[in-house]
């Protein structure tokens, strides 16, 4: 098989933009927001030189859903894999997309995706190989969810004593468009319904035809929930993987998520339909997002004669999770999990409080990274870059009451992590709490670098180690690299610790991670290959350069 090399030179900068008619400072990528969408087939190779352009930030950019197999190093996570790249550098990420699927890329420094720098991956299957459902023409929508105040500001407001909860988004985009209400916005100079870029996307499709819709989730905070008015979608896959076709009349797709499903333009091809988006799991605080479903060839900005769908209820949690349960690999392509774990280890989500600050933790853990990237600490036995002892196992589990709010909520800082047996199998459970607010429990999508995991089981309640692993899915469970856990549940992964690295794996909600929801998983380090040279440079590392 002839596969392609792929060069891509990028600038990263900031710009004015106005996605939903108010206008910020948005991160372009060779003056694109959302980001161009990189098309290649499994097997290519793509180098991308990114060159940050942002003046006085740093950034880094992660490939979300490559597993960067033997480029550990070019998986963009600052703080894990890389040192930031500074204003005016430029680095090259190098690496192999091993696997067909609809993939994600997104800036992995601080807050900053919430500034806007995503953008969509496709990755065709190589010629002659057959998929397992069929379509004449292929459309993509990538879900995003907005803010008006500054990342800056949030992140501020995140780390400050007295804390500033990122509150509600403003509106939702759908290819980075949207419309927020400019009269509650102060002057149209700043907010103005004919700016360009905020009029709602437009999908065409011509009747009669049936399209692979492939639909991928950046949100910083909303679960969403998506709907094609008077269309049922038929979702085929998920993450990279194929899945049972399921017919759904609405997806629930949580942040970090991607979906590719079939949607057939069966209907009156006599006018246009809604595309509808809703924040779900969270009281909604923002306006239904929109695009148009164009029937060809009638006027793509011709309003839909009807009000769009209004989906199920926000709070309606048994909804989802029964929707996450339906996610099954498709069983010509299902690569079944190992029967029995190597180990398990049970991760406790908490919100608490650090010193008098605002935190997520992981087994009262809540996690900081160090300024030495772990993967460079760890090849070059950088022993005081972080805390040697592994993270914790469990957190005082059995006593544990997830339906209340924590009696002592102290947690404490940690960068310790997680060393793994290099090919061992491990299980992770994710048991979800209430938070520090009385009666509330939020939902957390978890995404995993480096590996795909097979979701083993879904429960609400807390999880019973002695009864739980019975109801396991050790049939057709679905690989995936994000999955959701539910307000007060359990979600019960399993995988292969088979990539040598340092692997990120952390709640997706952007808050939350940059406030402690997340750990590193340290994956067979003596095998990893010897690290170029172009990667050092920040914090203890810079005196390994050779000069
Ligand atoms: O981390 C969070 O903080 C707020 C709230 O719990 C405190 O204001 C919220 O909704 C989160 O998800």
């Amino acid at each position: 098989v002839d596969s392609a090399v792929h060069h891509l030179k990028w600038e990263i900068k900031y710009e004015y933009r106005s996605p939903d008619c108010f206008q910020k400072l948005a991160v372009t990528v060779n003056g694109d927001n959302p980001g161009p969408t990189i098309t290649a087939t499994q097997g290519d190779t793509l180098v991308i030189e990114v060159t940050n352009g942002l003046h006085s930030e740093n950034t880094a950019i992660h490939w979300h859903g490559i597993r960067q197999r033997g480029t550990p190093w070019s998986d963009g996570t600052e703080g894990v894999t890389q040192c930031p790249i500074l204003p005016g550098e430029t680095f090259t990420y190098r690496f192999v997309v091993d696997q067909a699927g609809t993939y994600i890329y997104h800036a992995h420094y601080g807050m900053q995706r919430t500034a806007g720098l995503y953008g969509l991956i496709r990755v065709l299957v190589r010629n002659g190989t057959i998929e397992p459902f069929s379509y004449d023409k292929e459309r993509s929508l990538i879900l995003n969810d907005w803010w008006h105040k500054s990342t800056m500001e949030q992140a501020t407001g995140l780390s400050s004593l007295k804390f500033g909860w990122v509150g509600e988004p403003q509106s939702l985009l759908i290819n980075g468009r949207g419309r927020y209400n400019c009269s509650l916005a102060g002057g149209t100079d700043v907010c103005n319904a004919t700016n360009p870029g905020c009029s709602p996307f437009v999908l065409t499709m011509v009747p009669g035809n049936t399209y692979r819709l492939r639909i991928a989730s950046v949100a910083s905070l909303s679960a969403l929930n998506l709907e094609i008015e008077g269309h049922n979608m038929t979702i085929v896959e998920a993450d990279g993987h194929y899945t049972q076709p399921i017919v759904v009349k609405n997806l629930n797709i949580y942040s970090g998520e991607t979906y590719s499903v079939i949607v057939k333009a069966n209907q009156d091809p006599s006018r246009n339909y809604w595309v509808r988006l809703n924040v779900v799991s969270r009281k909604p605080g923002t306006p239904t997002g929109v695009a148009i479903l164009n029937y060809y060839p009638n006027h793509p900005k011709k309003s839909p004669p009807t009000i769009p769908p209004t989906g199920p209820l926000w709070n309606d949690t048994v909804y989802r999770f029964n929707q996450s349960k339906l996610i099954k690999s498709h069983p010509n392509y299902t690569e079944a999990p190992p029967r029995t774990s190597d180990r398990v280890i049970l991760l406790l989500n908490t919100q608490n409080k650090v010193n008098g600050f605002v935190r997520w933790s992981i087994n009262n853990a809540s996690f900081v990274p160090p300024t030495t990237p772990y993967l460079i600490a760890i090849k070059e036995n950088l022993r005081n870059v972080f805390d040697q002892n592994p993270a914790p196992g469990t957190y005082g589990y059995q006593n544990y009451d997830i339906y209340s709010v924590p009696q002592n909520s102290n947690g404490t800082l940690s960068n310790s992590i997680y060393r793994l047996e290099f090919n061992s199998t491990v299980d992770v459970i994710l048991q979800n709490a209430n938070t520090m607010n009385v009666n509330n429990s939020e939902t957390h999508p978890w995404h995993l670098h480096g590996h795909d995991f097979w979701v083993l089981g879904f429960g609400l309640g807390k999880f019973d180690p002695d009864v739980d692993p019975k109801s396991y899915n050790l049939i057709d469970p679905i690989l995936k690299n994000t999955v959701a856990v539910h307000p007060y549940g359990w979600t019960a992964l399993r995988f292969r610790a088979d990539n040598p690295g340092l692997w990120a794996f952390h709640c997706h909600v952007e808050a939350h991670f940059f406030i402690g929801m997340g750990a590193v998983f340290e994956v067979g380090a003596d095998r990893i290959n010897k690290l170029p040279s172009y990667i050092l440079g920040c914090g203890e590392s810079r005196r390994l350069i050779k000069t």
